[in-house]
């Protein structure tokens, strides 16, 4: 066993994520992959095996016990996984109030050119007159529209809010159902799936007589990875939720 003060229990390390975690982990000198957990395992295995930090990349319907179990016992927890609605970070919130040294980073998207496009994003929003998401991904993607394009325009919506901007304008009226996408705070999110794709983003925004298209492209899920390093390093000394790596960034602005 090393000395390493990160020792790390995946969660969904069968799978597309959680798989390139399981490596990322092992080839971090820092760090040591002490339990690698498929659906199925005992939660248990995490405290039996000595964990310290948990990295929890599964699915939306098992990750919220997943990250309350880590809470309870005391672990630090890196969360990937897609489906944290306000209602689930209000009970985690919640939770970590009752364990005040625990941190817990919900990570909508860990590739840092994504983190940059969504602040780019939310900053430009409050300049244009109409402003729509495209998000495009791989056809085994079992959400949509993905979590980095909810988040995305939660904070887009936020930013024109604050800024007094009216909401897009649109005089559909008629339509086949879903044409126009689904609305996530008065945002339009198109979610596009085709095989080939990895994980991309388009946020256009609009004014009379021109366009800015603000893309990001993950074509490997080595992009994540970085990231999940990154949480797992700073996740301890954050205690209490963080909602996005960009908490973990000086993007300065
Ligand atoms: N934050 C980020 O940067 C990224 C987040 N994601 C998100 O991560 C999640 C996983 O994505 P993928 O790896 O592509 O999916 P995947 O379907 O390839 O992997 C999920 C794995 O979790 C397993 N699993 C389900 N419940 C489990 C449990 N209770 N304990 C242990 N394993 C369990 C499944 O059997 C499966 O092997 C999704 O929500 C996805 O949207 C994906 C890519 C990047
Ligand atoms: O399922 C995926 O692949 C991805 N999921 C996350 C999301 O829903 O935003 C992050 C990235 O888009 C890849």
């Amino acid at each position: 066993m090393s000395n390493a003060e990160i020792r790390v229990a995946v969660l969904g390390a069968g799978g597309r994520m959680g798989s390139e975690a399981v490596k990322a982990v092992q080839a971090a000198e820092d760090m040591e992959l002490v339990a690698a957990l498929r659906r199925g395992d005992s939660l248990d295995r995490i405290t039996e095996a000595g964990a310290t930090h948990v990295v929890d990349l599964t699915v939306p319907d098992s990750t919220e016990e997943n990250v309350r179990f880590a809470v309870q016992h005391g672990l630090h927890a890196v969360v990937g996984t897609t489906g944290w609605d306000g209602e689930r970070l209000q009970r985690l919130e919640q939770e970590l109030a009752q364990q005040p040294e625990v941190g817990v980073l919900i990570a909508p998207n860990f590739a840092l050119g994504s983190v940059l496009a969504s602040a780019f994003a939310a900053t430009a929003a409050r300049y244009f007159e109409s402003a729509e998401i495209v998000e495009l991904h791989h056809p085994n993607k079992v959400d949509a529209p993905s979590g980095t394009a909810v988040r995305t325009a939660e904070l887009m919506a936020a930013s024109r809010r604050e800024h007094g901007v009216a909401p897009s304008p649109d005089a559909t009226e008629k339509q086949i159902e879903g044409a126009r996408g689904a609305v996530v705070e008065d945002i339009h999110v198109h979610a596009v799936r085709l095989r080939g794709l990895v994980a991309h983003q388009e946020v256009l925004l609009g004014s009379a007589g021109e366009q800015l298209t603000i893309r990001h492209d993950s074509f490997d899920r080595a992009s994540f990875m970085p990231g999940v390093l990154l949480g797992l390093r700073t996740v301890g000394s954050r205690p209490g939720l963080t909602h996005g790596l960009d908490g973990y960034l000086d993007l300065g602005f």
